[in-house]
This record gives structure tokens, sequence and C-alpha cells, in this order.
């Protein structure tokens, strides 16, 4: 049994009142560790830790803090194989994907932002013929908060922490309840790297409990939160009358366009990996396929028989390409949709069942789904399941796509398949999402901004713009 403690004041601590909770491996269903429930009073010792240790950090210098984030993003790579297995364990998505993408990932977040923030720039402004000049401070906010999901988790606690520490903040953090062995290990990796005590706190515990606490803290002045739209909507309830900065990023229920002058062999690999990496669990997966009228047999042919002969197997195996779902109430979670496209008409074409691995029998597997649906309106295509499940139908236009694509109360990402410039020009214009992928999917570069519009959040991650969000502005007009 591994016992998690909370990292305060660079020291791993107890829970104040003594709660635990139970940590479980979805490959196997097993509990393998305890972590704390922490309560109000743990996440005001690590406001205390965070606001005590805010006077010296907001005032090191930009090359020491690049210096210091880069030292953690080494150390990353460096331990790279536990990690991974730290990850994979804890999450049950396969050993191959944690070390391909989420820990390096990790990684580039650090060096990112290490790099970036000795570019960051801030604007003066000449006030002509009146004699005088603007010009704009960005100073850090003080003590932050940032909370995340269980789908990505190193990968996206990390792509908050860095901006914040980079901007001179300190930071009390939570990573989900769900999966926090990373979180628990990086601050190790935050001692070795040479983080001064307290500039980092990582607290442990529910949403319900230790999450509200640090939303509801008076003197946590910014919230960065990743998760689903019902707690993103929680959370802006709470803080908003406090006036606190809030960026959210929340779920989506993202269309992918196909149409029929594609590069028809790029599109099908890139789809199979849009609809079923990580087991369909990231906010950006193409969970609403649309094809073209004139490609859609053929379409749905070769999709469905590249998606059958995806491995569906423990994460530690090489070949597994679809692993665990994340919990068990995640795998009823999902279940219960594909019951429900049933109910709605829809036709699974193939998947739809859990899957027993031998010597595993309690993990949380499921095969991968393709459901088709005979319309847009249906529950299946208007609600986020975040698993290995997505829909498909045909399209006859170009406008009766666009419709069906923006009709829905989400907007985080589109992706679309064409070789056609105008077709291009046009669609991205007209699709309501923040980001719009053509021709790929999930192609990052961390200087750009992300995030959604409608119920897939408010704010942006991201390059400078994480910069400006974990920073106030503050405009000195000087006359001579
Ligand atoms: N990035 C995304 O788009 C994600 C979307 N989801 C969606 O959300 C659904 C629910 O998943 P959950 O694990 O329940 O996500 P969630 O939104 O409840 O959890 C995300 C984080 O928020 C924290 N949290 C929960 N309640 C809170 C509160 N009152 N105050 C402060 N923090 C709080 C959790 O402890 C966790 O660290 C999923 O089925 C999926 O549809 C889940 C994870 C990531
Ligand atoms: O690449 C990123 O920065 C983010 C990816 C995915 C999510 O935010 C998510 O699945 O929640």
């Amino acid at each position: 049994m591994i016992t998690i403690k909370n990292y305060i004041k660079g020291k791993f601590q107890n829970p104040i009142q003594g709660n635990w909770l139970d940590n479980y491996n979805p490959s196997d269903g097993e509990i393998y560790g305890q972590i704390p429930n922490s309560s109000k009073e743990d996440v005001e010792s690590a406001y205390k830790s965070a606001k005590s240790a805010f006077s010296s950090w907001s005032q090191t210098t930009l090359e020491e803090r690049s210096r210091i984030l880069i030292k953690i993003s080494e150390l990353l790579e460096a331990n790279l194989d536990r990690f991974a297995e730290a990850e994979s364990k804890d999450n049950g998505k396969p050993i191959s994907l944690a070390k391909a993408i989420d820990i390096p990932r990790a990684a580039s977040n650090f060096r990112f932002f290490g790099n970036a923030i000795t570019q960051f720039a801030s604007e003066s402004h000449e006030s002509v013929g009146q004699n005088a000049i603007n010009y704009t401070l960005r100073q850090p906010i003080g003590v932050v908060g940032c909370i995340s999901p269980w789908n990505l988790p190193l990968y996206l606690f990390t792509w908050k922490i860095a901006p914040a520490l980079a901007a001179g903040n300190c930071v009390v953090a939570k990573p989900s309840e769900v999966t926090p062995m990373t979180a628990y290990l990086l601050g190790e990796i935050c001692n070795e790297a040479g983080l001064p005590e307290g500039v980092l706190n990582i607290v442990h515990g529910l949403g319900t409990t230790t999450g509200q606490a640090i939303i509801e803290h008076p003197d946590i002045k910014a919230i960065s939160f990743t998760g689903g739209t019902a707690t993103g909507a929680h959370i802006a309830r709470v803080a908003a009358p406090m006036f606190k900065k809030l960026s959210l990023e929340l779920g989506g229920k993202n269309p992918n366009i196909i149409f029929a002058d594609c590069d028809y062999e790029d599109m099908l690999n890139t789809t199979v990996r849009s609809s079923f990496a990580n087991q369909g669990q990231i906010c950006l997966c193409g969970s609403r396929i649309f094809v073209e009228a004139s490609i859609y047999d053929k379409f749905k042919k070769d999709f469905v028989e590249k998606v059958k002969a995806l491995k569906v197997g423990h994460p530690s195996e090489a070949d597994t390409n679809i692993g665990a779902l994340v919990s068990k109430s995640h795998l009823e979670k999902v279940k219960a949709y594909i019951n429900i496209a049933k109910e709605e008409k829809g036709t699974v074409l193939c998947g739809g069942n859990e899957v027993t691995i031998k010597g595993f029998e309690n993990g949380y597997y499921l095969e991968p789904t393709v459901i088709e649906v005979p319309n847009d309106d249906c529950r299946v295509n208007q609600e986020e399941i975040f698993g290995p499940v997505v829909t498909i139908m045909p399209f006859k236009s170009e406008d009766d796509v666009l419709e069906m694509a923006n009709k829905v109360k989400y907007g985080l990402s589109a992706t679309l398949w064409t070789n056609s410039l105008k077709r291009t020009m046009r669609m991205s214009n007209e699709l309501q999402a923040g980001i719009v992928w053509v021709n790929t999917w999930m192609m990052r570069d961390l200087r750009t901004p992300f995030g959604g519009v409608k119920a897939s959040g408010v704010g942006r991650e991201g390059g400078f713009e994480a910069l400006r969000f974990f920073t106030e502005a503050k405009n000195v007009c000087i006359k001579y």
C-alpha cells in the first residue's frame, strides 16, 4: 500500500483531521493506496505556506525562476519510466501512452514556461500631445489555486502550475482524487530542483471537501480549473461573487467533419486516434463523426474494421491500444450511454461490451464502440460521454453539417478533413469552437491559445495568454 501525503512547505504531511480515501488501480479494481481527504485546515496551512513564500518568490529574478522550472523539466525526463508507470497504474492508460505523451508533455510544460517567462513583456503607450507616458506592469497575483482532472493527470496539473509559478505566484494545487500519484511524486522533484519551500503546495482530497475549500478561500485570488462543465459552473457560482480571476477549461462534444475530398488514409488513421486515444477520455476527442454522404458507406466499413482491430488490454502491455477506464463509476456512466443510444434507435456497429482480461477480471475495460445514429439530436450526440464511444452519421451539404456541428451546448474543438482551401476558410470562420484542426488532430503548439466557447469554458490557457491570466495588469501614467 502506498500512502500519499500532502506537500506543504516543501514537506510531506498527513492530513490534519486524519481522513483518508482509498486509491484504486483501474486495471485490476484493487485498492493500492491511501490519499488524504484534506480539510479546510489543510488548505489553510497550504495557503499560509504559499503566502509566506510569496514576497521572496515574486522577487526572484526571471533567470532564476526559469532555471528552476527547466531543472524540474529535466528531472521529469530523467524519471520518465517511474512517472509513466505511476501514471499508467493510477489512471489505467496504456504505459506506452504515458511514456510517449503524458510525462513528456508535463516536462515540456515546465520547460516551455521556464523559457516563456524570459520573453514575456508588457506594453507602453505614449499619450502624444499630453506629455505623458503609460507603462503597464504585469504583477503576479499572489496565491493562486490550480485544480485538475483525472484524464491527463500530470499533463494538465503542470499545464496550470508551470505558468502560475513562472509568473511569480505561489500555488495551492489539487490533483484529482482519482489520480493523485504523479502529483505526489512531483513534490519530490520540486525539492530536488531547488524550488523554495512553500512556492508550490499540493493538497489531496475530494472536490467537495478539499476543492471546495480552495475555491472558497477568500485570499486565493485566482482559480485555474479543468474538469466537467457542471463543476465549472459550480466553481463560477462560488468564485465570481468573490471577484476571483477564473480560467475554466471544461467539457466538449467535438465534431469530426469528413469531406470526400480529404486524404483518406491519413483521415482514417487519425480518426481512430481522435476517437479512442486515452480510452476516449480527452476533452478534445472527436466524439461526433460526420461523413459526407458520397463516402459514408466506405468510411463506415473501413473505420469499423480498424476499430475492431484495436487491442483492449492491460495497460502495462506494450501492444495495448485501449487500457482501462479510470474508475468503476465512470465505466458505469459510459455503459449507460451505450444503452441510451440503443433506446434512441442507434445501431452499435462494433463494441459496446465490457472486456474481461485474464488475471485482471475486476478491471474497468470496455470495447471501443462505434454507434450509427439516426440524427444529431439524440442524447449520445448532445451529451459528453468521455469514453471510448463515438457516433457516426452522414451529411449532405456543408450548410447541413455546419448547423449540426454548432448545435450543441459545447464549443471546445472541431476537426475538419478537406483539401479545399475555400471550404477550410469558410468553415473555420463559422465553427463555434475555440480550436479548429484541419487535416490533423491534437497537434499542439504550446504558444497557441487553448480553450473553448459556450459550455466548454471561459478564458484561454497556453503561451502568453496563461502568463496574462496569472498576472494583474497595472497601468502607470507619468506626466512630464
Ligand atoms: N477536461 C475535461 O473536459 C474533463 C471533463 N470531465 C467530464 O466531467 C465528468 C465528471 O468527471 P469528474 O471526475 O466528476 O470531474 P470533476 O469536474 O468533478 O473533477 C475535476 C476536478 O475538480 C475537482 N472538484 C470537483 N468538485 C469540486 C468543487 N466543488 N470545488 C472545487 N473542485 C472540485 C475534482 O476533485 C477534480 O480535481 C466526466 O464524466 C467528464 O464528462 C472530466 C474530467 C476532465
Ligand atoms: O493539450 C492540452 O493542452 C490539453 C489537452 C486536454 C485537455 O485539456 C482535457 O482533456 O481536459
